[in-house]
């Protein structure tokens, strides 16, 4: 990351929050610029209670920001030019886990987006707010009519218009999910491990755990590559972008199996980050 200037206020530093099923998703700005990105594991109370008596940016920073994650620039958080004593930010959180929303709640500057928040239209009410931030998002910089492919703990599309109104989307069991369901609710079948595969499993398997793994993958990247083409059927020249925890993993595989397909994805970690600037122009 290139040293920025120094902010000029330290007002307009805030905090990105997407609380996933599985994880959280962090992004430090300041006013629209992206200073880093990061995940952690849910927070437990006891150390959001502790956030919430942070003094200053520091404080929280050191508490949320695990160092491993953090640029090699002196263990920077992406830029030392940070006003670390800055008093605590704003908050923003798109949740799609209620039960982790309402323990954020003691977090003395909290804003959390609704979906009436976002311009997108012909939504229904119980649409993911990911979904919709990260449809938003990916729109407005990429232009509309896309569909967004979101590998997380679900695997998700979801897809607009060129009028910025949702076409619709479907949910599906993620990677991970999948593996998980398969090595619990079995009787003999292993937990299958999500270290990145580096090839594509053998389709027809000869052992338990590559059979686990090829009836997974190979047919999520059926089912990928299926809604894209109905997609291209529907809007030949709409976009499509990826994301989610299981998206890199995903790309490879599709960059071997449907290339002309993979060459095609805007592969983008931060659509819900960049859906959220968009919000805070409009709050
Ligand atoms: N460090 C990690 N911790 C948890 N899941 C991970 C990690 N790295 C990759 N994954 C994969 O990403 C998926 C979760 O994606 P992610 O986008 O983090 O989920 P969510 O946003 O739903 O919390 C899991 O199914 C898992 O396979
Ligand atoms: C489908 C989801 C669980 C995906 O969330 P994630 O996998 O990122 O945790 C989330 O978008 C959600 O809770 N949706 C609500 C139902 C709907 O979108 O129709
Ligand atoms: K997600």
């Amino acid at each position: 990351m290139k040293p920025h200037k120094h902010p000029e206020h330290t007002d307009n530093i805030w905090l990105a929050l997407e609380i996933g099923n599985s994880r959280l998703h962090w992004a430090l700005f300041v006013s629209e610029t992206l200073y880093s990105v990061w995940d952690t594991d849910h927070l437990p109370e006891s150390v959001i209670q502790q956030l919430a008596a942070c003094q200053t940016l520091n404080d929280l920073l050191e508490k949320i920001f695990p160092s491993h994650q953090r640029t090699n620039e002196q263990e920077g958080y992406g830029d030392n030019s940070l006003p670390l004593f800055a008093s605590l930010p704003p908050l923003l959180v798109a949740s799609v886990v209620p039960s982790q929303t309402a323990i954020w709640q003691s977090y003395p500057n909290i804003s959390v987006i609704t979906l009436d928040q976002i311009p997108l239209k012909g939504v229904y009410p119980t649409l993911g707010i990911d979904r919709a931030l990260a449809l938003w998002g990916a729109g407005k910089i990429w232009g509309f009519p896309i569909l967004v492919i979101d590998a997380g703990t679900a695997l998700t599309f979801t897809a607009a218009d060129a009028n910025e109104c949702l076409v619709g989307g479907a949910i599906l069991p993620g990677l991970g999910l999948q593996f998980a369901t398969l090595g619990q609710q079995t009787g003999q079948l292993p937990l299958v491990e999500m270290q990145n595969f580096l090839s594509l499993p053998i389709r027809f398997a000869l052992n338990t755990t590559a059979a686990i793994q090829s009836g997974v993958i190979y047919t999520i990247l059926a089912g990928i590559k299926d809604f894209i083409e109905a997609w291209w059927q529907l809007f030949p020249n709409g976009k499509i972008a990826i994301k989610g925890g299981d998206g890199t993993l995903l790309i490879n595989y599709l960059q071997a199996l449907y290339p002309e397909i993979a060459d095609s994805l805007i592969v983008e970690q931060n659509l819900i980050f960049w859906g959220m600037r968009e919000i805070t122009k409009l709050l």
